[in-house]
């Protein structure tokens, strides 16, 4: 094939990689139409608290971070709205490799904030709250960016939820996860158990729900639901510096080339085998040929 035709062909391969992608979050998003606009309303009545985020075009980390200290950073429902802008704004940067997730204040989320949930504690306000953050949770799980839950501290109830909508979670030695819901009366409805089942297992996800069991460090590594320990002297600023660098080994390289590792990753965890290999000859079509491909086929590296 000449070099025109196949830049031709990677930018038919491209569009349609993109134009699946965009489809999968519609699809997210559409489950959120029509309730949507009157939760929205609903949770703009109980503010408190903010999400920030940092974008560092050096690194390609993002740094998000939810704060409401004065409630263990729990998420009330204006929270809940800017989290849905943050995610929408990862959503288009394409310079980005990888997001941190992290607490402010030295603790990571305490889940909805009470004052809002007894509010809003009927049938069907819950399931409109429960239907936006899902969606938004699912979103964040499938941006094209490496993700990190950065848990120091506690991470209760919907908070312990955050993490598994992360790729991977790091905690430090005083961290705590804990499923709380049962004690509440609940079960997670964010998402969080369809996602627990998928990083630990349905035998282990049982005993996390049914015994809101705290899952502190060597428990969390045992089951397989924390990737590592990190054991830094407190501060913030250290802590973070420490995820960061822990990330560094997955995002060396191109943004596009990490990237496009995160979306045949999402699409081999959620799509049926057919699918998964579709999108995965589609992506790849992206980085065929492409500048970080050509600059190794260059070098002639030894992969010793
Ligand atoms: C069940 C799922 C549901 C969902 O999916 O939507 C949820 O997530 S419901 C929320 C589940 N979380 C909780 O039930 C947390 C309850 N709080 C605690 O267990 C403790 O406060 C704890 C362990 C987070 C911190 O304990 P500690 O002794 O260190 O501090 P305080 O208790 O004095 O807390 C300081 C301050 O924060 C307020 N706070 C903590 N969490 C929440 C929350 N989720 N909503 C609202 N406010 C919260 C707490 O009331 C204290 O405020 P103060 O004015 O001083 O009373």
């Amino acid at each position: 094939m000449s070099v025109c035709g196949a830049a031709r062909c990677r930018l038919i391969q491209t569009r349609s990689a993109v134009r699946r992608i965009l489809q999968q979050n519609r699809t997210a998003c559409s489950h959120t139409n029509g309730p949507a606009e009157s939760i929205r309303e609903k949770l703009q009545a109980f503010p408190g608290g903010s999400i920030e985020l940092q974008k560092q075009q050096e690194s390609g980390i993002a740094v998000l971070t939810v704060s409401n200290p004065a409630r263990m950073n729990a998420f009330s429902g204006s929270m809940m709205l800017e989290l849905e802008q943050r995610v929408l704004e990862l959503e288009t940067w394409t310079e980005g490799k990888a997001v941190i997730v992290q607490g402010a204040a030295g603790t990571f989320c305490s889940g909805s904030d009470l004052n809002a949930v007894r509010a809003i504690a009927n049938p069907h306000d819950g399931m409109q709250m429960c239907e936006f953050m899902q969606n938004t949770l699912t979103r964040l799980l499938r941006l094209p960016l490496i993700s990190m839950a950065l848990v120091e501290g506690r991470a209760l109830g919907g908070g312990a939820e955050l993490t598994t909508a992360c790729d991977f979670r790091l905690m430090t030695s005083d961290g705590v996860i804990q499923f709380v819901h049962k004690h509440m009366g609940l079960v997670p409805g964010w998402g969080g158990a369809a996602r627990l089942v998928r990083i630990v297992g349905s035998q282990n996800a049982l005993k996390l729900l049914s015994g809101a069991k705290k899952v502190d460090p060597d428990f969390g590594k045992q089951m397989g639901l924390v990737d590592e320990v990190l054991h830094c002297s407190s501060g913030e600023g250290d802590t973070l510096a420490h995820a960061e660098q822990w990330l560094s080994q997955f995002i060396k390289g191109p943004a596009p080339v990490i990237q496009a590792v995160k979306k045949v990753v999402i699409s081999g965890r959620e799509l049926p085998l057919e699918q998964a290999l579709e999108t995965e000859r589609n992506v790849f079509g992206t980085v065929w040929g492409g500048p970080a491909n050509l600059e190794a086929l260059a070098l002639k590296p030894k992969h010793k």
